[in-house]
């Protein structure tokens, strides 16, 4: 069996599309006489996951992310190329790694919306064939860990975000899955919440070993949950690299989002290398700070030294902008990055 928790060659998708022409008429025209034409969405990926292994996939809307999810999970038959998922070739084993794979869609649930959490872990443990005994022994521990006591029993549609994708992510660990597929698991969660979140991800992957294959547009998902970044680009691999490399040469830069109590006046902005006004309008200021040329520490107290303030957040810039940072603009690769080769690099 194969040491690897995921391994792809040359693993390809294209779709059939139909080519519509301008125009009401170019409409009419394709209803009538459909002119066909390919759309790669993934070429030829070649990609090995260890297991226990925690890495994001990450790439601009479109690049090819949810296709190859649904080929690794059994849901769509590639083009071309191989794919081996827990020594399971996905789709034609897919009711067998079905047993072996969790996976949890941020914006899809799969808990039921007008049942408390408790029935769904029922109903999912008989899905998943789990023994009564060994069933309950890990919900409970599921529910001590992720403190899920106070929901159980309210309906899901009642609960908050935060605390419905809790009762997710705990559900899809119940049957012990070797692999577990997240995408945008902290999408619209408040900065507290999307922590303890990616704590409990941890967890669970340092005990039990579990393997994360994470897309998320979300930079502090991948700094904070994932060791490797794959990044993906029009359907193809472009970079393949440890994420603390990345955090080094890449995520230097900080968003400092504040309110002060006072409007802003530009001239009491301390003058440090680095920082750089982004906007500012009323009470409101956004400042980018590079963090190689001064620590976020120095420009937090040299902000407060100058200015009342009622709110302040520190952010990752988004996900486009730092994958739009790496490759220059129109997606080419930047041929000043510091990043050196681009596959292979883990
Ligand atoms: N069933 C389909 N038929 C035709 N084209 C498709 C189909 N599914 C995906 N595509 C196209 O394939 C490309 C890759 O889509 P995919 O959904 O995999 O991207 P993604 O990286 O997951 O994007 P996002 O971050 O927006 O979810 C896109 O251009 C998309 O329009």
């Amino acid at each position: 069996m194969s040491t690897a928790a995921l391994q792809t060659q040359g693993l390809s998708k294209s779709f059939a599309v139909k080519r519509k022409d301008a125009g009401l008429s170019g409409s009419i025209r394709s209803l009538f006489r459909p002119q066909w034409e390919e759309k790669v969405a993934v070429r030829q990926i070649d990609l090995t996951v260890a297991r226990g292994e925690r890495v994001a996939f990450l790439g601009p809307n479109g690049a090819g992310k949810s296709t190859t999810i649904k080929m690794l999970t059994g849901i769509l038959h590639p083009s071309s190329g191989e794919a081996q998922v827990l020594g399971l070739t996905p789709w034609r084993d897919r009711t067998k790694l079905a047993f072996r794979i969790g996976a949890v869609f941020g914006q899809k649930s799969q808990l039921w919306y007008h049942l408390p959490p408790i029935d769904t872990f029922d109903l999912i443990s008989r899905v998943y064939e789990l023994n009564r005994s060994d069933y309950l022994a890990r919900r409970a521990d599921l529910i001590e860990r992720f403190e899920l006591g106070p929901y159980l029993n309210i309906p899901v549609r009642k609960l908050s975000l935060g605390e419905r994708m809790r009762c997710e992510i705990a559900v899809s660990f119940l049957h012990r899955p070797q692999l577990l597929f997240l995408d945008e698991p902290t999408i619209g969660l408040d900065v507290v919440v999307k922590q303890r979140i990616r704590e409990l991800i941890l967890e669970v992957n340092r005990e039990e070993g579990t393997t994360v294959f994470l897309t998320s547009h979300d930079a502090g998902d991948m700094e904070e949950l994932c060791s490797r970044a794959v990044v993906i680009h029009h359907g193809g691999i472009l970079l393949d690299a440890p994420v603390d490399r990345l955090k080094r040469e890449v995520l230097s830069r900080k968003i400092i989002s504040l309110t002060l109590s006072d409007h802003f006046v530009p001239g009491m902005l301390p003058d440090l290398q680095g920082m750089e006004v982004l906007h500012s309008e009323g009470r409101k200021l956004k400042l980018a700070v590079d963090l190689k040329q001064v620590g976020i520490e120095s420009v937090v107290s040299a902000l407060m030294g100058r200015f009342k303030l009622d709110d302040m957040t520190v952010e990752d810039p988004p996900m486009e902008e730092i994958i739009t940072h790496i490759y220059g603009s129109g997606g080419q690769r930047d041929d000043h990055s510091e990043l050196g080769p681009l596959v292979g690099t883990t």
